[in-house]
């Protein structure tokens, strides 16, 4: 049973569609996010971006990855950068199937000024130059989302998705 992985922008759903996806096909869900805060002794990440900058949270993000075991009936939803660093995108591939949730720039930006999350160190709701800032992230970071084996819509809902993914797992 190949673990599987959820790829895609900040706001794309990865954590809410990832936990509807476990409970459907009875997996377990883990949201990289959490594990990192988790390792790090509950800071934010935020936090974590504030004290000890970008490059160390990419290490840690890295590193929670190669803990996840290969095989284990896990969704897994991935920070929106994790792709994208180290050979992340790679491993990904290697030990599990994976899936990149493709939501447009605009759409990302109704998300994000609708939910009030504020642990987005990357992506400031205050900021006027959000959406560019989304759409030229959207466009550096499509050249590793696309190594996904499925791209599915945002909106797609858990039972089609699980239709198609099931003759892979
Ligand atoms: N398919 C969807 N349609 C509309 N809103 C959504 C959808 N999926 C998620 N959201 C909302 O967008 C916000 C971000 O979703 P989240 O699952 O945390 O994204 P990610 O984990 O990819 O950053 C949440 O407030 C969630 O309720
Ligand atoms: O896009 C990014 O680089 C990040 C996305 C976040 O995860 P979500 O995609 O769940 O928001 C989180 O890992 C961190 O703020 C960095
Ligand atoms: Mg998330």
């Amino acid at each position: 049973m190949k673990n599987i992985f959820l790829v895609g922008m900040p706001s794309s759903g990865k954590s809410t569609l990832g936990k509807r996806l476990a409970r459907h096909l009875a997996y377990r869900f883990v949201d990289t996010d959490k594990l990192i805060i988790r390792k790090e002794g509950g800071r934010s990440i935020n936090d974590i971006f504030q004290t000890d900058g970008e490059a160390y949270f990419r290490e840690v993000e890295s590193w929670v990855l190669h803990t996840i075991k290969p095989g284990s009936r896990l969704v897994v939803a991935t920070g929106g950068g994790m792709p994208c660093f180290h050979n992340n995108m790679a491993y990904i591939k290697e030990t599990g199937f994976s899936i990149f949730l493709d939501v447009a720039p605009e759409q990302l930006l109704d998300r994000m000024l609708r939910h009030n999350l504020d642990d987005r160190p990357l992506f400031n709701r205050q900021d006027p130059t959000l959406l560019e800032n989304l759409r030229q992230k959207y466009t550096d970071r499509r050249f590793f989302y696309t190594q996904a084996d499925l791209i599915i819509p945002g909106e797609t809902a858990v039972e089609e998705l699980s239709k198609q993914i099931e003759m892979y797992l």
